[in-house]
């Protein structure tokens, strides 16, 4: 089995610097695999330099890189039946939640702080409470200043679309290369239930009118990003009954204007939220109905599975959040950029991410070499790096991988209400939550598991196991399928 070249607790948090830069200046590369691209074939190079250190635009960079968002930009231009931007709750994560608006200079004394704690940040975005791309002037100011101090980081911003055309040669200018629009719909007919009202060169607009410019000025400035090389991510709040099978139409549209990954993301409605869709009783997708869906898109514009639907002030790794970590009283009144974490950081991702490919690309080959059809459904429990590295009674979510014959791939992930093991011991009622939220999982493979949880998942047909503990996840699935389906199976996971 592949062992890491430096402990996993030093490679995710929390980070002992000492020991990354020991580690990344110890000189040469003991890997086996160096030069080992995860650069997918059918990528271009230049396309691809550009996204490996993002984690929301590259699955594979996900597992290694962090955002933050700063929530700069509470002003917005539209409604939307989905969304409360007054409603907030320090322990929820969901779009639009933050727990303290930032003025420029606040998020920037955030981010430089950030930058010299967490080595693996990578990304900076605007994603609201309201609308970057409306509340333009803060969000302006906010880059300016923070890519002056903080060159290589990425600058993103998340917009509904409307204002979009009249900020993309500022966004051209100022090397905002990843932009992201929210498009739920390209029948105005359709978007007349999704959207109340928009406000407009100084107007409200409501009904099918109202849709109908927003889709417009969507379209429009999603084609002039792609005029100017711009890489554009769409969003599309998947809302049953409403917009569901509209999708696969919004998909067309979107890829022969230029998309680059088009992300297709549940509605979240609950009634305490205070939304129109929560208090209407608007239902959201199930996680089978939403795999249905990206099914169905496969072979469109390319999908993004793996979005966590983050706060607009989350901080860390996707999946989880230290945004508690860094509040503003928290924050030092002046501070000085130290670039010495993330270079450390990157160096040693270099030699992990070469192991990491080459073992991928192994599984995959094992998986597809096996002669067998039968699709394999896997929950991991990890907390990065690419590995089964988190005990099962700790997991806030699970990552889902699907084997047969196309190979493994990643499906998306199930989030867990409450951890089953909080304080040492586990709750058969919150595991209870764990089952539900493990619908269609097969096998769970996590670094460790007690006998009890295993044996009550056996009893609800999920089978556990930790016979993988700290492996690559691919490895541990491949050897896992050759297990269940090989010629050579001698026992299935107990
Ligand atoms: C909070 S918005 C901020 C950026 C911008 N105003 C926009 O709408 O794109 C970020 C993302 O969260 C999504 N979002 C907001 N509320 C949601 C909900 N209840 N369910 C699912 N997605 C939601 C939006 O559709 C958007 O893609
Ligand atoms: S555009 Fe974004 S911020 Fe504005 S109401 Fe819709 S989801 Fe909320
Ligand atoms: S909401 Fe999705 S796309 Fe945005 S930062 Fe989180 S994971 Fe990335």
């Amino acid at each position: 089995m592949n062992q890491p070249m430096i402990s996993l607790e030093s490679l995710f948090q929390p980070i002992d610097v000492d020991a990354l830069e020991k580690a990344a200046t110890s000189g040469g590369c003991a890997s086996s695999s160096c030069g080992s691209s995860a650069k997918p074939a059918d990528m271009a190079a230049d396309v691809w330099d550009r996204i490996k250190d993002h984690p929301c635009y590259s699955e594979e960079a996900h597992h290694y890189f962090a955002r933050m968002h700063v929530a700069v930009a509470p002003a917005c231009n539209i409604q939307c039946n989905y969304c409360n931007r007054k409603y907030d709750c320090a322990n929820e994560s969901r779009p639009g939640v933050v727990s303290e608006k930032l003025t420029p200079d606040q998020a920037m004394r955030k981010v430089v702080t950030v930058a010299n704690e967490v080595p693996q940040l990578s990304v900076l975005g605007i994603a609201g409470p309201g609308d970057a791309c409306y509340d333009w002037t803060k969000s302006k100011s906010t880059f300016d200043a923070i890519s002056q101090q903080i060159p290589d980081i990425k600058l993103c911003i998340s917009t509904n679309g409307l204002a979009l055309p009249d900020r993309v040669d500022d966004l051209a200018r100022m090397n905002v290369d990843h932009v992201t629009i929210t498009i739920n719909m390209v029948d105005p007919e359709i978007g007349a239930q999704i959207y109340p009202w928009i406000y407009y060169n100084k107007r409200r607009y409501e009904g099918i009118e109202a849709a109908r410019i927003l889709h417009e000025r969507q379209m429009l400035g999603l084609e002039m990003l792609t005029a100017r090389g711009i890489l554009t991510k769409i969003n599309s709040v998947m809302i049953p009954g409403i917009n569901d099978q509209h999708l696969l139409e919004v998909n067309k549209w979107v890829k022969e204007r230029g998309a680059f990954l088009h992300n297709v993301m549940p509605l979240i409605s609950d009634p305490a939220h205070g939304t129109h869709f929560g208090l209407t009783g608007q239902r959201g997708p199930t996680p089978m109905e939403l795999k249905e869906l990206q099914d169905a898109l496969e072979g469109g514009a390319k999908l993004m599975r793996h979005c966590r639907q983050c706060r607009a002030d989350a901080v860390g790794l996707l999946g989880e959040d230290r945004g508690q970590e860094f509040t503003l009283d928290q924050l030092p009144e002046t501070i000085t950029y130290d670039p010495s974490k993330r270079e450390a950081y990157r160096e040693i991702v270099a030699r992990e991410r070469g192991d990491h490919v080459a073992a991928k690309e192994a599984a995959v080959a094992t998986v597809k070499e096996t002669a067998a059809d039968a699709k394999l459904l896997v929950a991991v429990a990890t907390q990065g790096g690419g590995r089964v590295n988190q005990h099962f009674g700790h997991a806030k979510e699970f990552q889902v991988y699907e084997a047969g014959p196309k190979g493994i791939t990643f499906v998306g992930h199930r989030k867990v209400e409450a951890q089953y093991c909080e304080g040492g011991w586990g709750e058969d009622a919150t595991l209870d939550t764990v089952i539900a939220a493990l619908e269609g999982v097969q096998v769970v493979l996590c670094a460790k598991i007690g006998e009890c949880p295993k044996d009550l998942l056996t009893a609800a047909g999920i089978r556990a196991t930790d016979d993988w503990g700290f492996e690559y996840i691919e490895t541990a699935i491949g050897e896992l399928y050759l297990r269940e389906f090989g010629v050579e199976t001698t026992a299935a996971v107990a």
